[in-house]
């Protein structure tokens, strides 16, 4: 029997997994979409293919609920859904903050529940996607959802009391390379180069130390430190780095993004 997966409330994650899903060899004609607004669910068959429907008929048609409104969403969209969803459905869902016991509550006594935090390099099949079992959640439904979130880039499995710091890592993770990459040029900037130069100087800077960090298998301290020469450039930037407190600062930008991950577990607090 095909294995129909609906996304619910398809946004920016919900269309990057589509699209990961598409390339990975998912029929479009398996993928039921919803969405708020006509248009967007219009914008979504156009470009992909999929099958937009209503909540109610993801919830009764489809094998797996993908579940991607945003946080402070999620209780009326699961009031909306409760009475459809048979309790042999698989329920992922990829909210910040909010944990499975939230949609256990909600649903019929006994249904599988997945939360999983990714990130928007999912757009370009690079994603970091963390996978956490609900109390019915068998091996087989972890496995099922790495094939899914598989299709967008890396998964990992944690427990679930790690999703809050996960969130603050790697599901917020790529804003501060953008920030970096955003403050990086303005520095260019300031020393005198035009702002497209700066730019693609960076961004193949930071696509080099990328790969570095994954490929060389070295430890981050010995790779910066191999760019440190001794009286040489660098040092002088990572001194004023230590004097501004950028290392404290991004432990307590970590801490704080955990923090809003657990205030958000409600899924009302805007
Ligand atoms: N943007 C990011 O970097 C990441 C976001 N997330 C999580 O993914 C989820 C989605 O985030 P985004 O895609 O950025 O948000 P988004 O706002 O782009 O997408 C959410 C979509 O859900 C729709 N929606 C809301 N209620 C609905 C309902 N009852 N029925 C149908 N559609 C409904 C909205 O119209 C919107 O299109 C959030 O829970 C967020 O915590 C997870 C990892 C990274
Ligand atoms: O900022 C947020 O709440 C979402 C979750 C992780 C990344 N973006």
């Amino acid at each position: 029997m095909t294995q129909k997966v609906a996304v619910l409330g398809t946004g920016k994650i919900g269309e990057a997994l589509l699209s990961g899903m598409i390339g990975a060899g998912w029929s479009p004609a398996d993928l039921l979409v919803t969405a708020r607004r006509p248009e967007r669910a219009d914008e979504l068959r156009a470009r992909h293919g999929v099958v937009p429907v209503t909540n109610a008929e993801a919830a009764k048609t489809a094998d797996t609920l993908i579940l991607t409104v945003k946080p402070q969403d999620m209780g009326t969209l699961l009031d909306e859904l409760a009475p459809h969803v048979p309790a042999d459905r698989l329920v992922i869902s990829g909210a910040a903050g909010i944990p499975t016991a939230f949609f256990e509550e909600r649903l019929a006594p006994g249904t599988p529940v997945v939360r999983v935090m990714t990130n928007t390099p999912a757009l370009v099949d690079e994603a970091m996607s963390v996978i956490s079992a609900g109390t019915h959640a068998t091996a087989e439904h972890l496995a099922h959802t790495e094939e899914i979130f598989g299709a967008v880039g890396k998964t990992l499995r944690v427990p679930e009391s790690q999703q809050d710091a996960c969130t603050a890592l790697s599901g917020s993770g790529p804003a501060y390379f953008f920030y970096l990459v955003e403050a990086m040029t303005d520095a260019g900037i300031l020393l005198g180069l035009p702002r497209d130069k700066a730019h693609d100087l960076i961004v193949q800077s930071a696509i080099g130390a990328a790969k570095m960090l994954r490929d060389s298998g070295e430890h981050p301290v010995k790779l910066r430190e191999n760019v440190t020469s001794p009286a040489g450039t660098t040092i002088n930037a990572i001194r004023e780095l230590e004097n501004h407190g950028v290392r404290a600062a991004l432990i307590a930008a970590l801490e704080a993004a955990r923090d809003r991950s657990r205030e958000l577990a409600s899924g009302t607090k805007d």
